[in-house]
């Protein structure tokens, strides 16, 4: 493992990955992998989580084909130095940020969404002109072979490597030192990856889970709400990291919500939802126990119905959760929604706030005002009022978790950022020595007010007269230079 990436650092330190040019080519070349091996990248995802090829495609590779074209389309900009403002002590000088590349980034990548969750940030990484260790999860078996197949047959093989495996050899790969971790997966091993980054101090960036609160306000178009909720929670078979975990409402609301929802799961999977293509399944059988424990002692409105065989867990609605429920109490990751009552959108700003600051927050209300309220009282990775999901999908919003739902953020600009050391850079020249006798000892108070002048841009009175002198004298300089010479 060490030697595999030592040559990856060594050919970092090469340099090749830092000119645009190769950023760009390298990108472009991964554009043309996605174009070119599409039906093998859809039928991976397909074979790994029981997707469609529209399903894949829409959630999936529609995501890397649009960071690709805003990445190339911008790069040129995002590497360019940006000029930084200057004060008196620095105004001949050269002051600007350069970013810069932060060396060798290892991607650890989950199963949920094996694909976009592993190119987006090589997107970034690369764009940034980082070396890669990408390491997807051994949970998607079928996109891990296949991204272990298809990169170096496109991307410079040196600086771009997949280290497929499990437990054993994630473990072994976070004893490596690296110049920056993405790590997306469970809270639980995000601290295991921040312990193994903090001995070699490397950044990490953590996306991670947690329950993603839903409020539904009385004052709302339940019927847009419930379809909205019903599209977003019952994708990848619940399996999505910001998908509502549980529903916070009024308890007039339960029923309407139930019925609203078990409709709209007709519309979408038909009468056999086992049949529907447009449903997947559960990833393996200890998620699938997992998810069937936490419906026990549960009323199930609706749904319930599960086949081990084919880890199949039906869209499903459970009313009058108690908060203290199991259900409750862990990340459902899986097709399963408990609606929890509350007597108003106080107490369900309370009980948000009671709990982990989860990944995702939704409101579904006409009541502008309340939903600015209750995103101004509450915290979460991230937000999307009216709607669920749909913030991952804009790439100008920095996506990312907050507390136990994770640290950093990544997606468009913000990966290129988080990849990149923002280098503040300041030129100087060898002449005008002379300025400097102000910063040199011996100290005084004259250097000291000569110090707030030029820094803090005061004035010690008893000097302003000397100062204006030497201001005039200045501009007399000037004029008999520009007249006479
Ligand atoms: N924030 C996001 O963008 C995002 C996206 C998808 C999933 N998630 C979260 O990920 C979780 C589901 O994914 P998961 O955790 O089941 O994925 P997982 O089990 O595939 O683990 C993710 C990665 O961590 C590695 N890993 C697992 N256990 C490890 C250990 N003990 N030591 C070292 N490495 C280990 C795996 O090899 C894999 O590559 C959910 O909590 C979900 O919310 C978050
Ligand atoms: C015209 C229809 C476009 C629909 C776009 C939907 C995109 C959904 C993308 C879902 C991606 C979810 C990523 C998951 C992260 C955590 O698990």
């Amino acid at each position: 493992m060490e030697s595999r990436i030592q040559r990856v650092r060594d050919a970092f330190a090469s340099g090749r990955s830092r000119p645009l040019r190769f950023r760009l080519q390298q990108l472009e070349a991964l554009r043309r992998m996605v174009q070119e091996r599409e039906k093998d990248i859809l039928q991976a995802i397909g074979a790994d989580l029981c997707k469609s090829e529209f399903n894949a495609y829409s959630q999936e590779v529609i995501t890397i084909l649009g960071e690709l074209d805003l990445v190339l389309e911008n790069l040129s900009e995002w590497v360019t130095a940006t000029p930084a403002k200057k004060n008196l002590l620095t105004m001949l000088d050269e002051a600007y940020v350069q970013p810069e590349p932060l060396g060798v980034v290892l991607i650890i990548g989950a199963w949920n969404y094996p694909f976009v969750l592993t190119i987006q940030p090589l997107i970034g990484a690369i764009a940034a002109g980082n070396a890669v260790i990408i390491k997807p999860s051994e949970l998607s078996e079928k996109t891990a072979q296949l991204l272990a197949k298809l990169l170096p047959q496109y991307l410079d093989q040196e600086l771009y490597a997949v280290i497929n495996g499990g437990i054993p050899e994630t473990t072994e790969l976070l004893k490596q030192r690296f110049d920056h971790i993405l790590y997306t997966g469970n809270t639980a091993v995000g601290r295991i990856v921040m312990e193994a980054a903090a001995k070699h101090l490397t950044p990490v960036t953590l996306e991670l889970g947690g329950k993603s609160p839903c409020y539904i306000d009385t004052d709302c178009d339940l019927d847009v709400a419930c379809r909205r909720i019903t599209w977003g929670k019952y994708m990848n078979c619940g399996q999505t990291c910001i998908a509502p975990d549980y529903v916070l409402c009024e308890p007039s609301l339960q029923h309407q919500i139930v019925q609203k929802i078990k409709e709209t799961v007709k519309e979408f999977y038909g009468e056999n939802i086992k049949e529907s293509p447009d449903y997947e399944r559960i990833i393996n059988l200890r998620h699938f126990k997992r998810i069937l424990n936490l419906l026990e002692g549960q009323k199930i409105a609706f749904g319930g119905e599960t086949d081990e065989a084919t880890r199949y867990v039906a869209p499903t609605i459970l009313t009058d959760v108690d908060p203290e429920a199991r259900v409750m109490q862990e990340e459902i990751f899986g097709p399963i929604l408990p609606i929890v009552p509350v007597k108003d959108a106080d107490e369900a700003i309370k009980f948000i706030n009671s709990r982990e600051k989860p990944l995702a927050f939704y409101i579904f209300s006409h009541n502008d005002k309340l939903v600015r309220r209750m995103i101004n009282s509450t915290s979460s990775g991230g937000v999307t009022a009216n709607d669920v999901i749909m913030h991952f999908t804009l790439s100008s919003l920095p996506f990312g978790g907050v507390g136990s739902s994770g640290m950093g953020a990544y997606h468009g600009k913000y990966s290129f950022d988080t990849f990149s050391h923002q280098r503040p850079c300041l030129l100087k020249s060898l002449k005008r020595e002379g300025a400097n006798k102000l910063r040199y000892p011996p100290n005084s108070q004259s250097k000291v007010d000569w110090a707030k002048f030029f820094i803090l841009k005061r004035f010690n009175r008893g000097k302003l007269g000397l100062l204006l002198l030497a201001l005039l004298g200045i501009v007399a300089a000037v004029l008999l230079k520009a007249r006479y010479y």
